[in-house]
Order: C-alpha cells, then sequence, then structure tokens
C-alpha cells in the first residue's frame, strides 16, 4: 500500500533546542492514522513541521510531491486541512462566519460538511465562542473539509472534553474517514483503538514504533514501554 503521506527523517531545532531528531511517519491512503507517543514525544511539533509552522528539514511527501520545503500557505493549497490543538477558532464570529473564512476552493463543500455535522447547519448564526467544546471541534474539523482536501490533520481533537463529547468526536472522525484520509494525534487511548487503522509512536522526537494500532494496543508490554500505559487503559469510548 503507497502511503498518502510520508516523512522522513524530519528534524526541527528551535532556539537552538533539537526538539525532533529525526521523525519518519506513514499516512495511509484511507481511514485514520494515529500518531501517538507520551507528554511532550513530539507530536504536536511533527504536525506543526509538516504543516510548514515551524523551520524543519527531512523529506516530507505528499502524493509522490516533496511538500517538505514549502511554506504553509502552500502545503495548504496541496490539499491538507490542519485542525489545531487550540481549535483555531474565531469566537466573536457565528458558525457560518467561521466556515466562510475558510473558503478556497470556488465551490466549497458545504452540502458535505452539513451532511457530516447537522449540528452546525443548525446552529450557523450562533456565535463560535458559545459552542460547546465538541461542537467548536466541529468547526475546526468542518472547515477543513471544505475546500476538497487530500489529508486531514486533526491534534488532540478530544483534548478538554467530556467523555460524552469523545464520543461524538470519535463518530465524527470515523465519518471523516470514509471520505478523506486523516493524521490524528491522539492521547485517547479508546478512540484510537476505535478509529484508527495504522500509528506512528513517537518517543523523544523520533519514531519509536509503526505499525497496526489495535495490534500494538493489544499487547500490553509495548503499550506500557511506548505510551505509559497498562492496567488502567483510558476510560472506553461508548461504541
Ligand atoms: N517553541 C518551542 N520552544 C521550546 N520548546 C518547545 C517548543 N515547542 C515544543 N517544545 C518542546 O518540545 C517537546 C515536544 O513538544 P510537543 O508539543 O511537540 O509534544 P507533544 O508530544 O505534542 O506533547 P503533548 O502530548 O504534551 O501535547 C516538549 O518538550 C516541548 O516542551
Amino acid at each position: 500500500m503507497t502511503p498518502l503521506l510520508s516523512v522522513r527523517d524530519l528534524r526541527v531545532v528551535i532556539d537552538g533546542l533539537h526538539i525532533l531528531h529525526g521523525v519518519d511517519l506513514d499516512v495511509a491512503p484511507t481511514g485514520v492514522t494515529a500518531l501517538l507517543g507520551r507528554n511532550g514525544a513530539g507530536k504536536t511539533t511533527t504536525v506543526r513541521a509538516i504543516m510548514g509552522l515551524v523551520p524543519r528539514t527531512g523529506s516530507v511527501v505528499l502524493d509522490g510531491a516533496e511538500i517538505g520545503g514549502l511554506p504553509t500557505h502552500r502545503v495548504v493549497r496541496r490539499g491538507i486541512g490542519y485542525a489545531p490543538e487550540d481549535r483555531g477558532v474565531f469566537a466573536g464570529l457565528t458558525v457560518a462566519e467561521n466556515l466562510r473564512l475558510a473558503e478556497r476552493d470556488s465551490a466549497p463543500a458545504y452540502p458535505l460538511v452539513h451532511r457530516l455535522f447537522p449540528e452546525l447547519k443548525a446552529r450557523e448564526k450562533q456565535l463560535a465562542g458559545t459552542l460547546s467544546g465538541g461542537q467548536q471541534q466541529m468547526v475546526a474539523i468542518g472547515r477543513t473539509l471544505l475546500n476538497g482536501n487530500r489529508l486531514i490533520v486533526a491534534d488532540e481533537p478530544t483534548k478538554g472534553l467530556a467523555p460524552r463529547i469523545v464520543t461524538e468526536v470519535a463518530d465524527v472522525l470515523a465519518r471523516v474517514a470514509e471520505t478523506v484520509p486523516v493524521l490524528l494525534v491522539e492521547q485517547n487511548l479508546a478512540l484510537v483503538r476505535r478509529v484508527a487503522g495504522h500509528c506512528a509512536v513517537l518517543a523523544d522526537g523520533r519514531t519509536a514504533h509503526r505499525g497496526d494500532a489495535a495490534a500494538l494496543l493489544a499487547d500490553e508490554e509495548a503499550a506500557r514501554r511506548l505510551l505509559g500505559v497498562g492496567r488502567h487503559p483510558a476510560p472506553e469510548v461508548t461504541p
């Protein structure tokens, strides 16, 4: 299976600090690929480097084309939609205005966004700052779907959300991934188990493991060693 995105020897140095020491990562052409690792392992820096938001070296190949040296606006134009960790939603604008700001194509895919997130249609006049965390996450992911992107990158979309909302976001990610492949940074391993096919695990700014997500999570010793989890897994996501 040819990966949609291939990252090789990705390195990031910020203010003289070596943050990534050579990350290798393949994103499958379908479904969800999870990027895992303990706190501070370098997951957010990796996706920010893929997006060109931090200075980086190494190779990033999207669908056969090298994008590792491109500035962010050109990475975005190549078809990577990014939902950042802080969601980047404009609180003082309505849902409709937040979506409109993200339009890039001449025919933005509102039917797709409203099919996946009927709630955004129903709440289009509501100020985004008054939405719940889960609804704001839907705006952040919805924006990435407007423009016919080839890949969606979502950085910890369930961070800080209540368990019931985590389940909702898990559903959303599973539905999104039926249309567009997703690279998902996630700490909630129950969610990863439910939605991810492949995974890469980072440790100390390097790739420590790559493979099947379910197989890794089923291997208690490997999960403990790589992810720091063992007998007390994260609460289940409601099926
Ligand atoms: N701009 C920066 N300046 C200095 N250090 C940074 C910067 N950005 C990240 N780091 C450091 O690099 C390491 C990796 O951070 P990063 O946010 O990529 O990790 P992460 O795996 O996403 O962590 P978490 O799961 O806690 O969000 C951390 O030790 C962090 O403190």
